[in-house]
């Protein structure tokens, strides 16, 4: 395989599509060598078929809203391989959801999912529709017509979505009951469903959970421990606000956290007491960042992302993808951050990438810093399966043994002569190599 051949071709096949190219291109300049020490990839041509996805379902979804209004949004379910388990990735809800986002999401996610130790494939699915400003009962009509045309092809054997930007709890449940009534059975076709109709204690925590579980192990690499750091968040939903609840209680500083309009610092850490009112703002009231500023009397920086403002020793982005381009990375080392462990699904731009590895910094990608969310997803599916559900803390305690094997798989591919531990690698090779052994031993399909 040439990768460089391979990505050119298929930018050719896939001219609009750049955040899918820009995720296959870290993968496959990271497997090439070892893709090519195995020849029986290269003549069953393995590598194209991993990186175009199985199927995509396409569709329109009509609803009416309040006053009356019919909208028409798009919907797609990315299903992209399913080799060493059933198709498995959240539902992305926002107005900028095209196929380019959901191919890169599904791509990624198979690679997540096979470093998670558990059997579930990939796969990522979406619409064009923002909850942003939508009441409830519009939400709920929208959930209602999505899933209207996704039933047939999911499945708890098939293909079991979860939430992802923009599906929470609420939109999970709404999907879950029109899935339940559509289908006639009560299986795990979802999961961060709500705890008294199957959902899994620590689902919603555990991307955040999880995320600093991978931190504190890179941090073990240098000798270094998490009390006092000072962290950067973007984001203020699941991933990020969770990932402030954990880091709070092992005594770490959170100087930062975002939404969409804006940015706040607190440069003495935010308090218990402010980060209940960031919980409440936005799960309860669906307000604005900006608000806690206002409230709080913090600096706020409108319309910016945290990165060039902020001094911290470690960033965790938790927002979007590509949120910390080169610029941002050169402020944040500049300003003495020693660690980058993604919250959110490809945040730094391939510059970003080279300037922290440049910069010999610790930095972990998010099929590998992320990936607890989809873990315990699956722990979810294992509970539905046998009609039981665990304790809080038996979750919590797989879901740590789950992190801690992941990074171990990460320096066992990733490390270099040097000694540094390049994670991109490392994740790329260890979920990579799992998947392809599946394919080939299934024959072209
Ligand atoms: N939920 C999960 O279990 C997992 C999520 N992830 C990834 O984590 C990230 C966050 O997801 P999650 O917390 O679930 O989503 P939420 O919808 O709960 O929160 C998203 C947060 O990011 C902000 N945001 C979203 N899009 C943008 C944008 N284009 N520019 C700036 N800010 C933005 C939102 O602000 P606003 O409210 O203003 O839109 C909000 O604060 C995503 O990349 C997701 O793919 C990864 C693994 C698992
Ligand atoms: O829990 C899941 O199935 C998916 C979580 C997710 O969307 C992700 O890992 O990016």
């Amino acid at each position: 395989m040439n990768a460089l051949s391979v990505i050119d071709d298929l930018k050719r096949r896939f001219p609009n599509e750049p955040e899918y190219i820009q995720a296959v291109e870290e993968v496959l300049t990271s497997i090439e060598d070892v893709y090519n020490e195995n020849p029986e990839f290269e003549r069953y041509n393995l590598i194209e078929r991993l990186c175009i996805p199985d199927r995509i379902f396409a569709f329109r979804v009509s609803w009416v809203d309040d006053k009356g209004k019919v909208h028409n949004n798009m919907g797609y379910r990315v299903q992209h391989n399913n080799a060493i388990g059933p198709y498995k990735g959240g539902i992305r809800f926002h107005s900028s959801v095209n196929l380019s986002i959901l191919k890169f999401l599904a791509f990624e996610q198979t690679f997540k999912n096979s470093l998670t130790t558990l059997a579930m494939g990939g796969a990522k699915g979406g619409s064009d529709f923002s909850p942003r400003g939508k009441s409830d009962m519009e939400v709920m009509r929208f959930c209602q017509a999505f899933i209207q045309e996704l039933w047939r092809q999911i499945g708890p054997d098939t293909d079991v979505p979860a939430g992802d930007i923009g599906v929470g709890g609420r939109e999970v449940g709404y999907m879950f009951g029109e899935y339940k009534k559509m289908a006639r059975e009560f299986t795990g076709t979802f999961t961060g469903k709500g705890y008294e109709f199957g959902g899994s204690l620590i689902r919603p925590e555990a991307t955040g959970y999880g995320n600093v579980y991978f931190l504190l192990e890179m941090l073990k690499t240098r000798g270094l421990s998490i009390e006092g750091k000072r962290v950067a968040i973007s984001g203020s939903g699941n991933v990020a606000t969770y990932t402030a609840e954990k880091l709070l209680s092992l005594g770490a500083k959170v100087v930062s956290m975002s939404d969409s309009d804006g940015s706040i610092y607190v440069p003495d850490g935010l308090s218990q007491e402010q980060l209940d009112y960031i919980f409440k703002l936005k799960n309860i009231y669906r307000g604005r960042i900006r608000e806690f500023a206002e409230e709080y009397e913090c600096q706020y920086f409108e319309g910016e992302r945290p990165w060039q403002h902020v001094a911290c020793d470690i960033a965790m982005p938790s927002a979007t993808q590509n949120e910390i381009d080169g610029d941002d990375a050169r402020a944040l080392i500049a300003n003495g951050c020693i660690a980058v462990s993604e919250g959110a699904n490809m945040p730094s731009t391939p510059d970003a990438i080279r300037e922290f590895q440049k910069a010999r910094i610790l930095y972990a990608p998010g099929k590998a810093a992320n990936a607890g969310g989809v873990s315990v997803s699956g722990l979810e599916m294992a509970q539905n399966s046998q009609k039981l559900s665990w304790s809080a803390e038996e979750v919590d305690r797989k879901l740590q043994d789950i992190m801690t094997e992941i990074h171990k798989q990460c320096v066992k591919y990733g490390t270099e002569e040097d000694g540094y531990i390049n994670y991109v690698r490392g994740a790329n090779v260890a979920g990579f190599m799992k998947v392809a052994r599946a394919m080939m031993a299934q024959g072209v399909l």
